[in-house]
Order: structure tokens, then C-alpha cells, then sequence
């Protein structure tokens, strides 16, 4: 019978976001599935497509063309994931290919070759024929061979399984690994045998005694029984011991140990909390709920005693958390409960390790992922509940196409599989808090911390008064007095650089000349450690000029201050203090972030001195003391929600301070102290700040009022994209109804990047069921300027303005 496949192909453009017919050879038919990624024909060429529906028919006129060969031998996308890509490119202004590329790890997506290995065993005639003997047979041998049906089949009947490899030869990790050589009897033997001084081999023969047929690595087996390498090698070579291959996953955790811990006895607020979302999992009904929560009120504790009900279902779990947040203390949670039945998935993970994660997670083998914005595609399946943590993080959206928000997808999943999904903050975002409000979200509160521990106090320092009285520096003398307090009682001190909206530049001292980028229309970056000048645009890079370009001065005055910068003050004003600075430079390196952190959870340091990346997560009770050196470059932004992201920051950063049983503080220095959001954060008030912005937010027109909608047109020539940018406004407003505002067009703030010019165009509206439409109309429309390097972009809810 013939059958017909409907392949979205690889290549991403308008005319082309629908699936094409091509028809399954007989050898493949009733073998290949849905969500199988397949070679076919296209125009003169050969690209890769996934499979989205099988079909008996096509409504195709013309000749179908075949599929070339399949390019997995099982789907690597589920139905749910399928149906989620397609959904979302529409909703988004994105295409199905980029979407389904974006939910596969990148082993996935990279050029591989691959090669089937046996995972049972099969008639002889059968091995010799398909295998020539051997264990493993390579992708493209089996093609030449013209076997793959054969394999297919057997892979149905579990006997053969297939592995990629990358190109660059990541294969599967394989390590070696011991176990006793000998009986029991046969070790009794041996030790009589032995001199009566060689204890320390009869150690090991009695340690082989123990583990019976266990398999070990050396280092295990060293471990284990307290023996020397030395040992366990001479035991290796008198063939006590016998070797062999075991193909490992890649453990991003190897060194890492985790001890079982049990639920935790809730209060009465996370008893409330954890009833109403438990109450929704037993009768399988999707709601989304917003767990509110002060920092350290023990909402982690609300999400692993949820997800161990899940997982006594038989259910999945996905645990969604910023990815700065992601830190080895968190993933501890969630190991130290669940073992083995958690997949942690983040971009520190090197691709062999990502794609081994993917698996287990494909394969059933981990029931829980804890992840990144990107895991919430993972291929679960059952799934039982979604949490996002630190649910207001602008990092949950994606800014490059697809464009998506994590949260908006996470609320799909839970429609899909009728569960539960839980958005949790302790600083809401005001779009989730005024849903709540509206009773589309459930909102449950913690609104004290465990224990009834006090929310540290709070102390405004302005900054303005400290210059009037002629202290120069970055440090308050308050400030200063508490560190030095600090380090006199052996506690440690948290300092936070706010770096957001922030950068340093240098300025000609005679004529006021700004360094720019060639390439954009930004200053360049200067950078301590490199005493270069960067563009964070382009990634152009110069040495810091000699001379002035415009008036040949010689003077630069650097503006702007680095943590680096900080940190020299900070050894200037305590020479005795021990330092951890955390930045992107002192990040950059694999495992490095965990180290630092480590490092200051251990003691070995006094002060942790950093950007963003220190505001979350860190749960260290010897910690009394949180400094903000700069509370105001984030309010200083062009972005409505300047306020909001500092408000939160703030919030957050003050919720590491005091945690256990020491009291904590916190000092914030800041230039405009009678702001509303450092106020409201002086007072752990988020109802407050709120209310207020809520306010501010309605006199605007912004969300969550509003719906926004940010459409981008760019090109190398400058009059092009201006010209696309006034049809596509004429267009819109022509169509849009009362009380939709369109604000533009103008040039993005950053008019020029990487020699491209940007113009922009907002709109705001309540309700415009045809926007969908006309936009979808003009991105169809500029296919051809696509040809010829004019992009448009449209950017649903876009969450950083410029
Ligand atoms: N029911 C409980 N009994 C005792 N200790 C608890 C309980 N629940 C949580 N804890 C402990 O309280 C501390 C704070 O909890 P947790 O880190 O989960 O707070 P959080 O709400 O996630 O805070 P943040 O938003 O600041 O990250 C942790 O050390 C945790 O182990
Ligand atoms: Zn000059
Ligand atoms: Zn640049």
C-alpha cells in the first residue's frame, strides 16, 4: 500500500512553513514514524525534514517525489512536540523548522555520522550478514549494503539500537571497569597462597570477596575499600580482577556526591500551597498556579515534595530555572531527592553531555529534568507537572527566532497533558501577578520565611551626600564600617555591581570624543582585564587609541566602573579580606562559576563581589551582610520596565542576607533614594510596588494593560529599510481598529548594527484579533526582499526594550 509522509523541510521561509508530500519507498513503508527526521529531495537537492503526519493520499497534482532514507531509526520528536512547533510558529511569526530545530539538542542538529550496535543477540547467519561479524555497523555501510529495512525490524524487535556519532568524533563515552575474577572459594585459595607481610593484597582479595560480581572503576574500588592505585593495579595484573568496556553516560556531576535527603516537613503556608496543586494533580486538571513566595520561605521545599507526588504517579517532571540560577546548589536539591531519575539540562554542558542528558530523558530513564529555558522541550512524556522558579526573568524569553517565552510554552504542555504548571517568584512579574489577580492564575502566597526568620533590614544610602562630603569612592562609609564589622566576626559579606543597563566607555578629555563602533551605532566597551575597547554588538575589538581621532588629545577619562575596578578598591580599603570576584570574566571558563561559589560556601573567602549572576539562588547561611554598590544604572534605562527589573533585583539579591540563624542586613547605596522601587524594596513591600506600577503601567498604556507587539525591519542600506518600515506602519494602521496604538515608525536605539540599520514600529493593543493576519500577510509578502538581505522581524511580547 503506498503511504505518504508530510515532511516540514529544512528550509526556513514562508512559502516553504507547510509540510510537503513525498511518498515512503515500500521497503520503508509501515516503518518510518512521525516525528523521524528524513533526507529528501528538494529542487536540485538533498535536506533534511521531519516527518509531521502519515498519510494514505495527497492532494498534490503533480508527481511526489520519494524519501531519500530515513535519519533515525526512532522519532525524536514526540506527537506533543510536533503539534507544540506548529502552534508556535504561527503564534510566534516563526517557521516549524526553526522550532523543531530549536527543541533538539545540538547533536541533533550538527553533521553526525552514526552506526548501529547490536543490543541483543541475533540468529548467527542474521549477525554475519548484517553485521559482517562485527559488533557494530556504520550508518553509511548499512545504506551501501541496502540493509536498512533489515535493521529497522530489528530494532522493532529491541535487538539493534543506533548511536550518533558527532563529527568530530564525541562518540559515546566508554570507560573501563573491574570485578573479581574469581569465586569466592577461589580468592580463599589464593590468600593461602600469599606471603603473611603482603597485607596489603590480602586488603584487596577480601574487598573482591565482598563485591562479588559487581563491576567498578579503579578509582571506586581505590575509594571503596581504602587501597592505594598501586594495588588495584597489581591486582589487575596477577588477573584477580577482569577488565571491561562500559559504554557511560557523560555525567556533568561525576565528582559530585549526593546523599538521599527525605521531604521536608511543611509549614502551614507550603502545606496550603503544596494541597491546592496536589489536589489538581490527582484529578488531572490543568491550571496555572503563581506561587508567590518572600526569598527563603521555602518554596524549593513546595516543588520537590510536588514533584515526588508526580513521580509516584509514574509521572514526569520538568523544573525550569534561570540559567544563572542554575547553579550546582540548586541542582543539589533536586539530585540529592530524586538520584538518578534527574536530567539536568544548561548550555554548561558540553554537547556529547547534553545530547547523553537528552537521551536518558527520551529513553524514560529520568523522570525529572531540571533545566534552562530550552528544556522545556525536552521529549517527556506522562508529563505530570512544570514548575518555572524566578518565573519574572526576562532570560525565559528567547530573542532570537523562534522567539519564544518559556512560560508560554510551559502553559501549552500543561493544557496538552492536563497538569498542573506552577510559576513561582518571589518577585512576580506584574503580567503573572495581574492574572492572578484576574483568577486566570491561582495564586498561592509564603509570605513569611521558614522559621518566621525576619526579612533583613534594610538601609538606604545616599550617594549624593556621601559626595557633598567629599568621599569619592564607590564605598558609603556606612557601608565600609559593615564590611569591616563583618570581617571582624568571621561572617561574609555579598556585594553586588549592578551591571544592567551599564557599560564602560572612555571620553576624550578635551573634546568630549566617544569612541564608537564602526560597525554600530554604539561607544565600545572598555575592558580591564584585555585594556581593550569591545563592542558588545558586533564583537568588533581595538586597542584603546593613543591619541584622540578628532582633536589629537592625549587625555581619556574612563567612565563607568568594572567589578575589577571595585575589587582594587576593595583591597585598598581591606587589605586582610579575602576576595571572590564573579563577573563574566571570571566565569567564562567550564565548572568556574560552581568553583567560586563552592569556594565561598566552603568559607574560603569573605566577600563575594559580582554582577547579576550573585542575585539568585545562593542559600548560604553565613552570610549577614548584602551590599548594593549601585542600585540606579538599571533605572535609568529606556524600558518601561526599568523600574520592575530593578525592583526585583534588588529584592532578590537582599534575600541572601540572613538566612539561617544569623540576622541579616542589607546597604544600598543609591543616588536616587526616594525612588519608588528602592523604596518599596527597602520594605520587602511587593504589594506595594505593585499597586503603584500597576498605576504608572495603566497611564502609560503598557502591559499588562496592553499587548505589545514589536515589528523590526533591517538591511545594509539604510533608505531600503526606512522605506519597508513606512509601507509596513501604513499597512497596519490602515487596519488596525480604535484604540490600538501604533508608536513609530522611528530607528531602533541602536540604529546600526553590524552595518545593518534597524527601524522599528510598536503596537499596543487590548484586542486586535486581525493583527495575526496582516502580519502574517506581510511577512508573506517579503519573501522577495528576503532574497535580497531585508529582514523583518515581529517580536510578540518583546521583554527588553532599547
Ligand atoms: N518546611 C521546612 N522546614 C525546615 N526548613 C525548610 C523547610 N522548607 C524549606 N526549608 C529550608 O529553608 C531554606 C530556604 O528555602 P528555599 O531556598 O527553598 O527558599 P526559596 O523560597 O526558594 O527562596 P529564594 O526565593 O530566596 O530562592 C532552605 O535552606 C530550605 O532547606
Ligand atoms: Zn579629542
Ligand atoms: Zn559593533
Amino acid at each position: 500500500m503506498k503511504q505518504i509522509a508530510k515532511v516540514i523541510v529544512d528550509v526556513p521561509a514562508m512559502q516553504t512553513n507547510r509540510p510537503y508530500d513525498y511518498v515512503i519507498p515500500l521497503n520503508l513503508v509501515q516503518k518510518l514514524e512521525i516525528g523521524m527526521r528524513v533526507e529528501v529531495p528538494f529542487g536540485s537537492r538533498s535536506i533534511q525534514g521531519f516527518i509531521t503526519e502519515i498519510v494514505d493520499d495527497s492532494n498534490y497534482d503533480g508527481e511526489l517525489k520519494e524519501i531519500v532514507r530515513p535519519l533515525d531509526i526512532e522519532p525524536v520528536l514526540t506527537e506533543e512536540l510536533l503539534q507544540l512547533g506548529k502552534d508556535m510558529a504561527d503564534r510566534i511569526y516563526s517557521y516549524q523548522i526553526y522550532c523543531y530545530q530549536t527543541m533538539l539538542p545540538t547533536m541533533l542538529k550538527a553533521k553526525y555520522s552514526k552506526e548501529f550496535f547490536l543490543t541483543d543477540e541475533i540468529e548467527e547467519a542474521l549477525w554475519f550478514d548484517l553485521f559482517e561479524g562485527q559488533d557494530t555497523l556504520s550508518w553509511e555501510r548499512a545504506l551501501e549494503k541496502g540493509v536498512l529495512p533489515q535493521l529497522l525490524d530489528l530494532k522493532k524487535r529491541e535487538k539493534v539500537d543506533l548511536r550518533y556519532l558527532v563529527k568530530n568524533q564525541v562518540k559515546s563515552k566508554k570507560i573501563k571497569v573491574y570485578c573479581s575474577a574469581m569465586s569466592w572459594l577461589q580468592i580463599e585459595e589464593e590468600l593461602e597462597t600469599l606471603p603473611k607481610n603482603a597485607s596489603k593484597q590480602k586488603e584487596l582479595l577480601h574487598a573482591l570477596q565482598k563485591i562479588e560480581d559487581q563491576w567498578m572503576t579503579k578509582k571506586e574500588f581505590q575509594e571503596q575499600f581504602d587501597l592505594s592505585a598501586q594495588t588495584v593495579q597489581t591486582g589487575v595484573n596477577k588477573r584477580w580482577l577482569k577488565e571491561e568496556e562500559k559504554e557511560v553516560y557523560r555525567d556533568p556531576l561525576k565528582n559530585h556526591h549526593f546523599s538521599q535527603t527525605e521531604n521536608k516537613q511543611l509549614n502551614d503556608a507550603q502545606t496550603e500551597a503544596f494541597n491546592q496543586v496536589k489536589e489538581a494533580i490527582e484529578n488531572n486538571e490543568h491550571h496555572v498556579f503563581l506561587l508567590k513566595g518572600v526569598t527563603g520561605s521555602g518554596k524549593t521545599e513546595v516543588y520537590l515534595q510536588l514533584i515526588g507526588d508526580v513521580l509516584k504517579k509514574g509521572k514526569t517532571a520538568l523544573m525550569l530555572v534561570p540559567e544563572i540560577a542554575l547553579t550546582p546548589q540548586m541542582v543539589r536539591h533536586f539530585k540529592e531527592r530524586f538520584g538518578n531519575d534527574v536530567a539536568v539540562m544548561h548550555s554548561g554542558l558540553s554537547a556529547g553531555e547534553k545530547y547523553d542528558e537528552w537521551r536518558k530523558i527520551k529513553r524514560g530513564e529520568a523522570h525529572v529534568v531540571v533545566g534552562a529555558r530550552s528544556s522545556i522541550f525536552s521529549p517527556v512524556e506522562n508529563l505530570g507537572i512544570v514548575i518555572i522558579d524566578e518565573e519574572h526573568e526576562t532570560t525565559y524569553k528567547q530573542e532570537d527566532n523562534p522567539r519564544y517565552h518559556a512560560r508560554n510554552v510551559a502553559i501549552y504542555r500543561g493544557k496538552y497533558n492536563q497538569c498542573p504548571v506552577i510559576l513561582g517568584s518571589a518577585t512576580p512579574s506584574l503580567e503573572s501577578r495581574a492574572r492572578a489577580q484576574k483568577n486566570v492564575y491561582k495564586l498561592l502566597e509564603l509570605p513569611d520565611r521558614i522559621n518566621a526568620k525576619a526579612m533583613p533590614e534594610v538601609q538606604i544610602v545616599d550617594m549624593r551626600e556621601e559626595f557633598q562630603e567629599n568621599n569619592r569612592g564607590n564605598f558609603s562609609r556606612v557601608l565600609q564600617e559593615k564590611i569591616q564589622d563583618r570581617l571582624q566576626k568571621k561572617e561574609q559579606s555579598v556585594l553586588l555591581l549592578n551591571r544592567r543597563g551599564y557599560s564602560s566607555f572612555i571620553m576624550c578629555r578635551d573634546c568630549g570624543y566617544v569612541l564608537e563602533c564602526p560597525n554600530c551605532d554604539i561607544s565600545m566597551t572598555f575592558h580591564m582585564d584585555t585594556k581593550g575597547m569591545k563592542c558588545h554588538y558586533c564583537g568588533h575589538e581595538k586597542p584603546v587609541p593613543k591619541t584622540c581621532p578628532k582633536c589629537a588629545g592625549h587625555q581619556f577619562r574612563y567612565y563607568g566602573t568594572g567589578t575589577q575596578k571595585i575589587e582594587k578598591e576593595l583591597n585598598e580599603l581591606f587589605p586582610e579580606a579575602r576576595i571572590i570576584r564573579m563577573d563574566v570574566d571570571t566565569t567564562r571558563k567550564k565548572g568556574a562559576h560552581e568553583k567560586l561559589l563552592d569556594a565561598f560556601g566552603k568559607g574560603k573567602a569573605d566577600i563575594l563581589l559580582g554582577t547579576q549572576m550573585i542575585a539568585k539562588g545562593l542559600d548560604f547561611p553565613n552570610i549577614t551582610l548584602v551590599g548594593v554598590i549601585n542600585a540606579d544604572t538599571s533605572l535609568n534605562l529606556p524600558d518601561f520596565r526599568s523600574s520592575e527589573k530593578t525592583f526585583q533585583l534588588l529584592t532578590q539579591v537582599s534575600g541572601r542576607a540572613g538566612r539561617a540563624d544569623l540576622v541579616g542586613e542589607v546597604i544600598v547605596q543609591t543616588f536616587n533614594p526616594e525612588h519608588y522601587a528602592i523604596e518599596y524594596a527597602k520594605h520587602h513591600n511587593y504589594d506595594g510596588f505593585y499597586r503603584q506600577e500597576m498605576v504608572l503601567r495603566h497611564h502609560g498604556g503598557y502591559p499588562p494593560y496592553y499587548f505589545t507587539t514589536q515589528i523590526t525591519v533591517s538591511d545594509a542600506d539604510e533608505k531600503k529599510a526606512q522605506v519597508k518600515i513606512y509601507e509596513i506602519n501604513a499597512m497596519i494602521r490602515k487596519q488596525m481598529g480604535e484604540g490600538t496604538i501604533v508608536l513609530g515608525p522611528s530607528k531602533s536605539s541602536i540604529a546600526k548594527m553590524n552595518n545593518r540599520y534597524y527601524f522599528q514600529l510598536l503596537v499596543k493593543y487590548k484586542n486586535e484579533p486581525r493583527l495575526h493576519d496582516v502580519l502574517t500577510m506581510i511577512l508573506d509578502q517579503s519573501q522577495k526582499d528576503n532574497a535580497k538581505g531585508l529582514y523583518i522581524s515581529i517580536d510578540t511580547e518583546p521583554v527588553n526594550f532599547f
